[in-house]
Parts: structure tokens; C-alpha cells; sequence
């Protein structure tokens, strides 16, 4: 025994056969708890053997020391004790036997010992599985039948490689080696695996394997590397934004910052919070009001931004912002191009539609110019509705052709499309002519007569020259035109129709309802649809065109071979004005088809006023010297005829021929009806 100050150590010798067992380890712990009271000392004594130390009235440390018979051990006291204890503590080595009231206390001691030791173990949430050297199981704790889902019972006397899957406690028992946390996938179960034998007296007795269920643990790693790479994409999206983008704390400083932001913040040389970029009064307003902002914000001199705030509110608590500002000048200048590029889809829109909306019926009206292409790209739309139409346009601009191109292009194209010409009709036989007349209606009636209306029925009616009709049946063909349906002359039941019409007029339509000869209601009835064609003049573009299109419809019609024209030609029919617009040019052509002797169309027989356009003033007064009225005296209608028949000659249209007499289009077309002329009207206009 040696003392040291208030320390003591006292060596000792197990002479027991099976050196310090369990039975043994608690009657000395037993003894020491009787011989000293004072539990705090012998919280502080020790039993030390080889590099060991532990506690001595830790019964299970104490085992597991494994001291054998004949081994030496320290007890070590760290306060003094009596010399009476420590002799009976060396006696109590030196005892065969133990007493009966030691053996009680013993078996007492071990009795608690073990149930403590039960209750732990099956306490624990590691799985515990114990084999003996048969590597049949001999012990299973709580967790680790459930991590089997099995019952204890079921797993008890049972192999372990038979009912653990990858037991590879055999294996253990076979190495003698510890298998230190291997990781295993049992019933969703992930777990670290510890397999350690149990070795005494050194030999394998047995093994045990430990398991921990990191399954949890092993999702929330997984979750945190989900959020890691979130966040390093959240990073690289802000990053890679032009916009800048902030994070503030509660007080406005910035707890995050795209480099955008960064390099904001170091121009403005401030303190980097958020104040700094709205104000002090905006910050507050935020703060308080728990609203979003959204505000050009001009931060100096060179630029501003479109400013976003959001506030971040937790549980009703204010916890900072969310910053997103745009510069202004970049959304100005992509607005501007959003601009741009809506006028050039416009732009391109109308050039397609001119181009390849056209239906087939249009295909037969010639002409590249840009006025004529508009007029067209509107009839082209107008011909799939059924909105009434109004074409106008000088004489012999194409009227007549773009109604029925309209025509042909809708739906109705499979049935009638009838022309009435309104200034042709005498005014007394238009409204039968219009509408029809029932057998017996008037003198003369022998049959019922239907009007153009009803057999335009389904189809398309198209009225040319309408500022000539009276008002009269400007009042009826309003009617007809508000009520869909006719009444025959006579009639007694008025007829359904279904009927579209298109009409047309050179005159001033507007000009006319100011002066009263049309009417104001059915003008803004018919002008639903206003399509206007410009004179030739207008489009000269189209003339060479043109020429090029009669040339090859004459030479089929005439058996021709006209294969072009002598130089200076269409320079010449570029160069003249065209009163009388197609009509006139398409004239002009077939004369010089039926005049031509080569291949080729020559400038010596352009008609005279054509070729020299100085001329062209001269014409009239040429004209004018013309008329002879010889010797005889006649009478005022023949004079008159005589007049007609020699003007109308040199007018391509009733419209000019009217105004060069002084008198109005509907007296002019009234005089050459009258007198039956119809037939020369333009037949001298360019023999001349
Ligand atoms: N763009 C064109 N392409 C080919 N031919 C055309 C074109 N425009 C007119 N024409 C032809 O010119 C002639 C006169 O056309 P249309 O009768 O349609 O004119 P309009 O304006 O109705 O005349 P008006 O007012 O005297 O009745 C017709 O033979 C027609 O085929």
C-alpha cells in the first residue's frame, strides 16, 4: 500500500479461478459500498490495471477489465481511508468463499445491474443483434427487430445469416475483426453498421453488431445538397441577369447583392443600404404600409431605374426587402424597338397581303402600283364579307372589273352577278327593271317580270353609275337595302332576298348629298366600304404593264403575232394623260393591232395627239371645225342628234362627253339613248 499526501493505492491480487467474473466484481463493489459511506468517496475511487482506469463501483467497467486469476490491480483512493477497510478489503481478495449475506447482496447487485443494463440497451435507438460463436442470435434489441420488421421472438435462436440481410457477423466471428460503420440499406432503412466480436479469454464467444439508422440524417443531407445546388442556381441566375438585384435586413443594409448591384453601390460611394437608392421617405413608407413599391428612380445624373421593393414580412414581423431595379434606358430603347419592329410586321403584313392574298378572280386586274395594289388589298379583304361596296374612280378605271372580281372571289361566286347601269335604264322603266312587276301590273304587262334584285338573289348586284339614279329610287333601293326584300311592281307580298351589293360612281357622291340630288341616308348606307381606283395617270407605273397584258389577250383574240414595240413607244403612251384611264389605253391598243403590218407596234401609228402631246389642247378646237351643218334648216332634235352623234364620237365616256357639252352626265346618257348612239360613243376619240 503506498500513500501520497490524501492519495492512496492499494495493490491487490485475484486469486479466483475465473479471475474478477461479474459475481465477483459486485460482491467487491457490494463491500466497498458497505465499508464506505460516504458515497462521494467512493465516487472518486479508482481501479487501475495495465493503461486502464475505471471507476470501481461501475459494476460492467469493472468487468469489462477481464483482470484473470493471478492478475495484479490498483485501487486507488484519492481521500485517505482506514487502515481497517483497507484490511478488509485485501481479506476479501484473499477469501475462498463468499459469505451468504455477501452472496444476497451479490446476486442483488447483479440482478439490478442487469435490468438496468436490459432497459438501456433496448432503450436505445441503435439496433443491437448479439450471436454466439454459432453466429445464432442470442439477443435482439427493440430497434433492431423493428429495423428487421420482425418481432424479437422470430429472430431469437435464429441464424443471423439466415433472418439479417449482409449479416456478415460470421464473417466477424470468423476474422475476430471489428467491421467499423459500414453502410447498409435494410427495409428503407439506411444504415451505419458497427459488427465487433466479443472476445474473452481470447477466444471469439461471440459477436455483436450495432446499427444506426441514419436515414434521417441521410435525407436531410440530401435536402441540404438540394438546397446547396439550388442555391448556387439561384446564385447563377442572378448573376447572369442584367437587372439589379438586392436582399436587405430590416434595416435596410444588404445582405445580399447581384454585381450589377455591386457595382451600383460603389458608384454612388454611400452607404450600401437600400435608403441610399430610394430615400429615407420611401424606406419608412415601405416599412409601415407593408406595400410594394414600383418607381423610376432617378439615382444620379447619368441614369435612372425602374425600382421594385417588396417587403419580406414574417409573421406579420418586417424582416427586410427584396430589391429588383431595371435600367430605364434599356426598357426605353426595347420599347422603342417593339415599336419598330410593330410598324415593320404592319408594314410587311400589308406588302404579303398585296402580294399573295389576292384571291384568283384578281388576277385578271393588272397593275403593280401601290395605289392600285391598296385599292385591291381592300376589295380582296371586303370580298369575304357581305358589307355593301362602293367603287369609285374616273371612267374606265376598272370599276366594272373590280366588282366582279369581288364577285368571284365570294362566296356567292356560283351564282349571278348582275350589272345594272343606272344612268343606261330610262328612269321609267328602272324601277321595273330593279324590282320587277307582277302579270297584269300595268299596260304591256303580259307576264310577271322578276327585277335584277331577285335575280341577283344569292349573287351580287352591282350598280354602276348609282349618282344617276333619281331620288325616287334612291328612297326605294334604300328600302330594299334596310329591309333585305323587293316588292314587285304590283306585287302584294314583298320577296326575302339575300343579296350583295356593290355600286359604283364616278361622280362626287358627298358633293351631291350637300346639294340635295342624293340622298343623305342611303349614302351612308352604300358607303360601307369605299374603295377608290385612281386614274392612270396616277399610276403610270401600271401603263407598260398593261400594254404588255393587251398584247398578248389581242394577239390570241385577233390571231396576231405581235411580238413588242418600236422604241419610244411606250414613252409615248407613259407621256400622255389617258381622260378615258384603261378603256382608252386598251382602245388605242387594238387600233394600232388592227393598223400593224410587222411584229412590232410603231410610234407612227400612235394616234397623233398620243405621239405629240402638244397637240393634245388642240384637240377639241379640231373637233369643233369639224361639224358641218350643212344648208338645210332642221329640226332642233335633229340638229341635236347631229350633235350627239358627232360628239360623242370623239369622248371615250359619257362623263367626258357631258362635260366638254356643258351639260350633266345623266342629260348626256339620257341624249345618247334617246337617239340610239350608244354605238359610237369613243369610236372617233382616237381616230382623230
Ligand atoms: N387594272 C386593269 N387591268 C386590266 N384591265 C383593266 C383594268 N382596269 C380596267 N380594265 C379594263 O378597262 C376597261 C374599262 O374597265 P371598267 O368597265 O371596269 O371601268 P369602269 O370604271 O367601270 O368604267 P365606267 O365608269 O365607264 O363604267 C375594261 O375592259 C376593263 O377590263
Amino acid at each position: 500500500m503506498e500513500k501520497g499526501g490524501d492519495f492512496m493505492f492499494i495493490k491487490l491480487t485475484v486469486y479466483k479461478k475465473n479471475g474478477l467474473h461479474v459475481r465477483m466484481a459486485a460482491a467487491f463493489i457490494s463491500l466497498l459500498q458497505n465499508l464506505i459511506q460516504n458515497k462521494e468517496i467512493l465516487k472518486k475511487t479508482y481501479v487501475l490495471y495495465q493503461d486502464k482506469k475505471v471507476q470501481v463501483n461501475n459494476l460492467l467497467s469493472l468487468v469489462s477489465l477481464k483482470i484473470g486469476q493471478g492478475e495484479e490491480f490498483i485501487l486507488h483512493f484519492e481521500e485517505k481511508i482506514d487502515d481497517q477497510i483497507v484490511q478488509q478489503i485485501k481479506d476479501f481478495f484473499e477469501q475462498t468463499d463468499l459469505e451468504d449475506s455477501q452472496q444476497a447482496e451479490t446476486d442483488r447487485l447483479l440482478m439490478e445491474n442487469s435490468i438496468t443494463l436490459h432497459e438501456a440497451i433496448s432503450a436505445l435507438p441503435n439496433g443491437i443483434v448479439v450471436v454466439n460463436s454459432d453466429n445464432i442470435i442470442t439477443y435482439v434489441n427493440a430497434a433492431a427487430a423493428k429495423f428487421l420488421e420482425k418481432d424479437p421472438h422470430e429472430l431469437i435462436n435464429q441464424r443471423a445469416d439466415e433472418v439479417i440481410p449482409h449479416s456478415r457477423l460470421h464473417e466477424v466471428l470468423k476474422t475476430g475483426k471489428m467491421e467499423l460503420s459500414k453502410k447498409q440499406e435494410i427495409n428503407h432503412h439506411t444504415l451505419l453498421t458497427t459488427r465487433s466480436p466479443i472476445i474473452f479469454n481470447g477466444k471469439t464467444i461471440g459477436a455483436v453488431a450495432i446499427f444506426q439508422d441514419i436515414s434521417t440524417i441521410e435525407k436531410i443531407s440530401k435536402e441540404l445538397n438540394e438546397v446547396k445546388e439550388l442555391q448556387q442556381r439561384l446564385n447563377l441566375v442572378l448573376k447572369s441577369v442584367s437587372d439589379l438585384i438586392g436582399l436587405t435586413d430590416k434595416n435596410g443594409n444588404f445582405i445580399y447583392k447581384n454585381d450589377e448591384m455591386d457595382v451600383l453601390l460603389k458608384k454612388l460611394n454611400s452607404v450600401p443600404n437600400i435608403q441610399s437608392i430610394i430615400g429615407q421617405h420611401e424606406w419608412e413608407n415601405i416599412k409601415n404600409t407593408q406595400n410594394q413599391i414600383m418607381k423610376l428612380i432617378q439615382v444620379n445624373q447619368q441614369s435612372s431605374y425602374i425600382t421594385k421593393i417588396n417587403p419580406i414580412f414574417v409573421d406579420d414581423e418586417f424582416r427586410g426587402t427584396v430589391a429588383t431595379m431595371t435600367p430605364f434606358d434599356d426598357i426605353k430603347k426595347l420599347l422603342e424597338k417593339i415599336d419598330l419592329m410593330e410598324q415593320r410586321t404592319k408594314y410587311l403584313e400589308m406588302e404579303l397581303s398585296k402580294h399573295q392574298g389576292f384571291d384568283e378572280a384578281f388576277h385578271k386586274i393588272i397593275g403593280n402600283s401601290e395605289t392600285l395594289k391598296d385599292s385591291l388589298t381592300i376589295a380582296a379583304k371586303v370580298a369575304k364579307t357581305n358589307s355593301t361596296v362602293i367603287i369609285t374612280g374616273e371612267s374606265g378605271t376598272g370599276k366594272e372589273l373590280i366588282a366582279k372580281a369581288i364577285h368571284e372571289a365570294s362566296d356567292r361566286k356560283n351564282n349571278l352577278f348582275i350589272r345594272v347601269n343606272c344612268a343606261a335604264i330610262p328612269p321609267q322603266l328602272m324601277e321595273s327593271e330593279l324590282f320587277g312587276y307582277e302579270k297584269g301590273a300595268f299596260t304591256g304587262a303580259y307576264k310577271t317580270h322578276r327585277g335584277k334584285f331577285e335575280l341577283a338573289n344569292k349573287g351580287t348586284i352591282f350598280l354602276d353609275e348609282i349618282g344617276d339614279l333619281s331620288l325616287d329610287l334612291q328612297a326605294k333601293i334604300l328600302r330594299v337595302l334596310q329591309e333585305r326584300e323587293v316588292e314587285r311592281i304590283g306585287g302584294y307580298a314583298p320577296i326575302q332576298l339575300d343579296v350583295r351589293v356593290i355600286v359604283a360612281t364616278h361622280r362626287d357622291l358627298k358633293k351631291m348629298v350637300d346639294e340635295g340630288s342624293f340622298r343623305e341616308d342611303l349614302y351612308y348606307r352604300l358607303n360601307v366600304v369605299p374603295i377608290h381606283l385612281p386614274p392612270l395617270r396616277a399610276r403610270k407605273e401600271d401603263i407598260p404593264l398593261l400594254v404588255e397584258a393587251f398584247r398578248k389577250q389581242l394577239n390570241a383574240r385577233l390571231g396576231k403575232n405581235i411580238k413588242g414595240y418600236e422604241k419610244g413607244f411606250m414613252e409615248a403612251l407613259c407621256s400622255y394623260h389617258w381622260p378615258g384611264n384603261i378603256r382608252e389605253l386598251q382602245n388605242v391598243i387594238e387600233r394600232l393591232f388592227n393598223l400593224a403590218d410587222e411584229e412590232i407596234l410603231r410610234c407612227k401609228d400612235l394616234p397623233y395627239y398620243i405621239s405629240n402631246p402638244q397637240c393634245q389642247e388642240n384637240k377639241k378646237i379640231m373637233q369643233k371645225q369639224n361639224i358641218n351643218f350643212g344648208n338645210e334648216v332642221l329640226t332642233f332634235k335633229e340638229y341635236e342628234k347631229q350633235i350627239f352623234s358627232f360628239a360623242c364620237q370623239y369622248y371615250p365616256s359619257y362623263n367626258q362627253l357631258a362635260k366638254a357639252l356643258g351639260i350633266t352626265h345623266k342629260t348626256a346618257a339620257k341624249k345618247i339613248r334617246e337617239y340610239g348612239l350608244e354605238h359610237l360613243v369613243g369610236k372617233k376619240y382616237q381616230m382623230d
